[in-house]
Order: structure tokens, then sequence, then C-alpha cells
């Protein structure tokens, strides 16, 4: 494979400026760890805050060279041969987000990946297809104007990601930003490096023109990230993290008034009625609270069950959470590693504060025993608590790991109540098989995203995105043109 990205133990991991891969100005670098063993795999080199400065202005002299001049079709077109190139190379960006993140093979290969090129792939044809509005103007004079609206590129668009589905989340932001005209500067997670930098070769490989696309490595505050968002010529700044990330870098966007778009963090609920067909109920609720070993911003972490089903749906549950195998790569069980050490002793201190508030634990609440080359894995058990309150740390505070707190319920008032009650907006799953129940409950929740007897079942086209201290803005098919350009109306006299 000609890549960049050595296949050797100690991977070197460069930043992308302008078309070319580079060390880092001050000469820092930093660890690259492989989260199923434990193990040093790589070395990635920190962006100055010079790296940074060259990288935006990369992307700012790409809007006003061959990018900025090329017609919509042959954008759209290199466009789509970035999602074509993502698939050609699948199995380089398979290995690259496996080795990042040590989760298993089926979720990246089935989800991950090819989401990166989907992603591309969907914004190319929303903007062919998006039309733009015009309005017959009667005029005071008795004539006629036309008026038309035009959708311009906002500029240089700054991509900060996190480290749960790298590449799926990184071109969630870079593929619509691309499709509309707009140039990028991507700061992926520190933790999860690897696919970010392989897509600089995609986009060489397709011709994409220097400085469309950089990617600059680094943290957060004092560092690349920091950098980023502090840029006067950054246009306008797209995050996906934590939601105390996010009020961070909304401090820096004031400064020029620039405009974000939101993805934060959630504190998910499931609404679980006792007429819900249990097999789909269970089967949609294990993948949402253990799918990523929890680390998936629309899981679920608080369930809540009718009485008459809740001692079975309990039972259901701890069964289908016992089936999982931590740390046994392979296996069609295999339950991966959370992302570090630090984001494991985080869910463990929460795994402690529940016992503490009083929970009984049906099943895990620690660290398994694993033997062999992945006994330093950062892997956890995946845990359900019953006895938890409603307004316990644990069932109010994202934990983002592999555990959710099962509560009983009466009433429908009561239970869309104690959903709402949080300042998270994220998204929620109702279980029913009363087809105006599911309409009605769901139509209650204060979420960007509510799934009805499903979950994670992804329309590119529909609206997405949290409210509250879940985001801000929705992203997705033509929702994502709001952010990405800037409507101009021109009014024309006849
Ligand atoms: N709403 C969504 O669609 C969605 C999707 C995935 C993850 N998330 C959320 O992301 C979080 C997990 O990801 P994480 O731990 O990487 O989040 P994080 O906020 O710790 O980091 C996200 C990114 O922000 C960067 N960063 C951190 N501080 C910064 C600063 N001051 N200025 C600029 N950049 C900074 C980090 O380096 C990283 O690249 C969870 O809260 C999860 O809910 C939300
Ligand atoms: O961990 C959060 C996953 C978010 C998924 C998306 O943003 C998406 O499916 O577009």
């Amino acid at each position: 494979m000609n890549s960049n990205m050595s296949r050797s133990v100690t991977d070197t991991i460069l930043n992308f400026i302008a078309g070319s891969y580079r060390e880092g100005g001050d000469g820092k670098t930093f660890v690259n760890v492989n989260p199923a063993t434990g193990r040093e795999i790589g070395t990635v080199h920190e962006a100055s805050e010079a790296d940074v400065a060259d990288a935006v202005a990369a992307a700012k002299a790409a809007l006003n060279g061959p990018w900025g001049s090329m017609t919509t079709a042959e954008r759209l077109k290199l466009i789509s041969a970035v999602a074509t190139e993502i698939e050609r190379r699948s199995d380089d960006f398979l290995e690259a987000e496996v080795a990042d993140t040590g989760k298993p093979r089926h979720i990246a290969s089935h989800i991950d990946i090819p989401r990166g090129a989907a992603n591309f792939r969907m914004f190319a044809d929303v903007v062919a297809t998006m039309p733009t509005e015009s309005f017959n103007t009667p005029t005071p004079d008795g004539g006629q104007a036309i008026n038309y609206a035009v959708r311009k590129p906002k500029g240089v668009i700054a991509v900060i990601c996190p480290w749960n589905f790298p590449l799926l989340l990184m071109t969630w932001k870079v593929g619509p930003a691309l499709a509309c005209g707009n140039t990028v500067v991507v700061k992926p997670s520190e933790e999860t490096p690897r696919t970010a930098t392989l897509l600089g070769e995609v986009m060489n490989a397709v011709g994409m023109p220097e400085g469309v696309f950089n990617v600059v490595h680094g943290f957060g505050a004092g560092s690349a990230g920091e950098y980023l968002t502090s840029h006067k010529d950054v246009d306008a700044i797209t995050f996906t993290g934590e939601t105390g990330t996010g009020q961070a870098i909304m401090q820096k966007a004031a400064v020029g008034v620039r405009d974000v778009s939101f993805e934060l963090g959630g504190k998910n609920a499931a609404i679980v009625f006792a007429d819900a067909d249990l097999d789909k109920a269970i089967e949609g609720l294990s993948r949402s609270v253990f799918l990523n070993t929890g680390q998936v911003c629309l899981g679920t972490e608080r369930v809540y069950v009718e009485r008459p089903l809740y001692d079975e749906f309990v039972r259901r549950m701890a069964r289908a959470a016992e089936a999982f195998r931590p740390g046994a790569i392979g296996d069609p069980a295999y339950l991966g590693p959370l992302i570090s050490a630090e984001h494991r002793d985080k869910v463990l201190n929460y795994y402690a504060k529940a016992i503490e508030e009083g929970a009984t634990v049906v099943v895990g609440g620690g660290i398994p025993k694993i033997d062999g080359e992945h006994a330093d894995g950062f892997y956890i058990e995946p845990t359900l608590w019953t006895g938890l309150a409603h307004d316990s740390t644990v069932m109010r505070e994202e934990i983002f790991g592999p555990c959710c707190g099962v509560i009983p319920f009466d009433t429908e008032d009561e239970v869309t109540a104690l959903a709402n009650d949080t300042a998270y907006g994220l998204c929620a799953t109702v279980w029913t098989e009363n087809v105006s129940r599911a309409h009605r409950v769901a139509a209650t929740m204060r979420v960007g995203v509510c799934w009805v007897n499903c979950w994670f079942l992804r329309d590119l086209r529909t609206a997405f995105g949290g409210s509250g201290q879940s985001g801000i803005g929705r992203e997705g098919g033509v929702h994502s043109l709001e952010f990405y350009t800037e409507t101009a109306n021109i009014c024309l006299k006849l």
C-alpha cells in the first residue's frame, strides 16, 4: 500500500497541509495507543500554532484558486470521486480505524467506513439537486421585479472531531462543507488521528486542489484545537464533542462573530411500554446501550419500563449484557475497549458512584479479567443497574460507557416528564405497539431525534442535531446547506 502511513509498529502520523504531509513545526509529538492492547503503536506530530496558521492560509488561498473557480458540476465530480476512493481503500481505512479505537471490526466495516463514503456521496447529491427560491415581485410603479436566492460557500470551515466514530463524524462535516464549495481545516481527536490523516491521501489521489482539505493534529486548549478556533480567518466552526468543550469553543467563535454548528453530549432516554414487542426492544436497546462499548452519543443510558413489564425486561436485558465478551477479539460477541485508560477511569468512577447512590448491580460493574495480548486493553464490563433514583448523578450525567439504569413507571404522563427532565436533548427511543401512543409520545420528546421501535436508523437527508445542552443547529440533507452556505438574495428590476 503506497501510504504515507507506514505499517510499522511505530507508525508516523503527520499533519496534512496544502496537499503535503509534514511534521509539527515545534518538533512536538504525542503517542498513538491501541486501546485494545494498551500499547503504543504510533507517533503523532503535533501541529504548532504556525502550522495551524499555514493550514488556514492554505484553505483560504484555495477558495481563490482552482477550487473556487470550479463549476458546481466539476466540484461535485471530485466529491463523488472521494467517496469512490474511500470505498476502494476501505481496507486501509478499516485497519486505521480499528488500530485507533480497538472497536470490533464489524462495527468499523459496517458503520464507520461505509458512512465515510456515504457522507460525501449524499451531499454531492443534495447540492446537485437543491433548488433555491425566486419570486416575481410586483413593484410600486406597476412594473415587475424578480427576486432570486444564490447560495455561496461560507469560506474556511474549522472541523473539530471526537474519537468515537472518527471517520464517520469527520466526513459528516467535511462532506457537506466541500460539496458547498468551502475549504476545511480538520482537527481530529488526539485519540484517533489515523483516518483523517489517511483521507489526505485520498484527496491527493482524486486531484483535490491543495489547501481544500487540511489536517492538523493536537489537543484542545493551548494546542491545535484552540489555535484553530481562535484564528481570525476561520469563517465558521463545526464541532462534535462534549458539551463543556462546546462552551469553550463558542467563546472563541464569539470573537469575530463566527457561526457554529455543535453536536454535543446527551443522556438519552428509552421508554418501554408494557405493550412493547419485547424481543424488538431488547435487541434495539442492547445495541443502543452496548454498541461501540457505549461510546455513542446517541446511545441509551436511562431506560424507563412500564411496571408490568419491568421484571421481565430487566431479566432479558441482563442476559443481553452477559452475552458480550470484553476482549474476546474475533468472537462475534466481542465487546471492544473504551478509548483510553483515562476514559475507563471516568466510567469506573460512575460505576462506583452508582453503588454509593444505592444501585443494585444486576450485571457487571468492574474490569473483566483478560489474559494474553489484550490483558492491558482498556476493557470494562457491560453493566446494568436497578434501584437508582431518577435524579441520581448516574442517571443525569453522561457516562459514555456500556451501562444503563432501569427505572419503572406507571403512567404516560409520568414517563414523558421523566424522559424530558434533563438539560440535554439529543435523542430518545420509544417502544410500543400502540401507534397513536407512539406518535403522541415521540412528539412530546424534547430531542433532536426520536426513534420508535428502532435505534440509530439513519436517513442522511433528515435533520440531525440536539436541543438544549446537546447542540446548536441541525445538519443532514438540505439542513446542512443552512450552515455551510451563505444565502444572498438578488433583486432585479425588470
Ligand atoms: N451529538 C453528537 O452527534 C455527538 C457525536 C459523537 C460524540 N459526541 C460527544 O463527544 C463526546 C466524546 O468525544 P470527545 O471525548 O472526543 O469530546 P471532547 O469534547 O473531549 O473532544 C472533542 C474534540 O474537541 C477537541 N477539543 C477539546 N477541547 C478543545 C478546545 N478548548 N478548543 C478546541 N478544540 C478542543 C479535542 O481535541 C477533540 O478533537 C461525548 O460527550 C459525546 O456525547 C456527540
Ligand atoms: O456517537 C454519535 C454518533 C453520531 C452519529 C451521527 O452524527 C450520524 O449518524 O450522522
